[in-house]
């Protein structure tokens, strides 16, 4: 189990230059092995702050994260990571980029190919073993950045708008192979994204953040049988829960926006007359 207690971060408490920014305030959460839990909230809320909290990337100003009852405080195997501009090495070919992580680690040359092998074959990529990365499309180079993630084992893999840059069509059909994948290996997954309708589509259940202090207003859970496919997308049931994520999503969104032109404005300086 992947538990967050009381997880709060505060950018800018040991500078005294900036001013201070409370990105994330009081998150409680508890992932059982093997959940999809995605995590939806307005622009700036502190969606990825919470993930590098998670991942032991930056510290936390209060709580703490366990994972099997161990607190996590630095980065871990057990928890992989995908974003949404994950860069594959463009001067490596597919199979270098996935086996990356395991040559690092000392794996010895026969097995790493070996696993990178099955890894690209579970990402859908069999037969592009040799090619770079920069001949491939975006969400090609997604499934690399997955597979390069896969690889490692991770029991719980981080995913923060791994699909955000790609056109709607991918973007569902990497859903539908997301599922696939978490089926067969049995990940605990926890899925940032703007989308509600990919929110909906995928997950076990869907945290509603505020506006900054990015909080968890709600933990919705999805009621849509499994196994879910695109067959889903618009019938009663789906809608009923889309238009419940977005009663519950609109008034912060207004806040993240009113927030965020707020801080563009400090950066610029408002235009003459405003
Ligand atoms: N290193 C940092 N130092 C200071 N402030 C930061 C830092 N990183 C993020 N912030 C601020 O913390 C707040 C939350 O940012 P974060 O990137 O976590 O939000 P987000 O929900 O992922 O945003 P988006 O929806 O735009 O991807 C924002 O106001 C941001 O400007």
């Amino acid at each position: 189990m992947l538990e967050l207690h009381n997880l709060s971060k505060t950018y800018g408490l040991n500078d005294s230059s900036v001013s201070t920014v409370n990105a994330v305030d009081g998150i409680d959460l508890m992932v059982e092995e093997g959940e999809f839990v995605s995590i939806i909230g307005p622009t700036g809320c502190g969606k990825s702050t919470l993930f590098e909290l998670i991942g032991a990337l930056i510290d936390p100003t209060e709580g703490e994260v366990r994972i099997e009852d161990d607190p996590v405080t630095e980065p871990d195997e057990r928890i992989g990571m995908v974003f949404q501009d994950t860069s594959t090495f463009p001067w490596l070919s597919v199979i270098e980029n996935v086996e990356f992580g395991l040559k690092m680690n000392g794996v010895p040359k026969t097995e790493r190919r070996d696993r990178a092998r099955e890894m690209i074959d579970l990402v859908g990529l069999s037969g592009f073993e040799e090619a770079s990365p920069t001949e491939l499309s975006g969400g090609m180079n997604q499934r690399v950045a997955i597979a390069r993630t896969l690889v490692m084992n991770p029991d719980i893999i981080l995913m923060d708008e791994p699909f955000g840059a790609l056109d709607e069509q991918t973007r569902l059909i990497l859903g539908e192979e997301l599922l696939r994948i978490w089926r067969e290996t049995g990940a605990t997954i926890l899925f940032v994204t703007h989308s509600i309708n990919e929110a909906v589509h995928l997950s076990d259940r869907i945290a509603v953040m505020s506006a900054r202090p990015g909080r968890f207003k709600e933990i919705v859970e999805n009621p849509l049988p499994r196994p879910r496919t695109d067959d889903i997308l618009g019938r009663d049931e789906y809608n009923d829960i889309v238009n419940r994520l977005w009663d519950e999503l609109r008034a912060e969104s207004k806040k993240g926006l009113q927030q965020k032109m707020e801080e563009e404005a400090q950066e610029y300086g408002a235009p003459e007359g405003a």
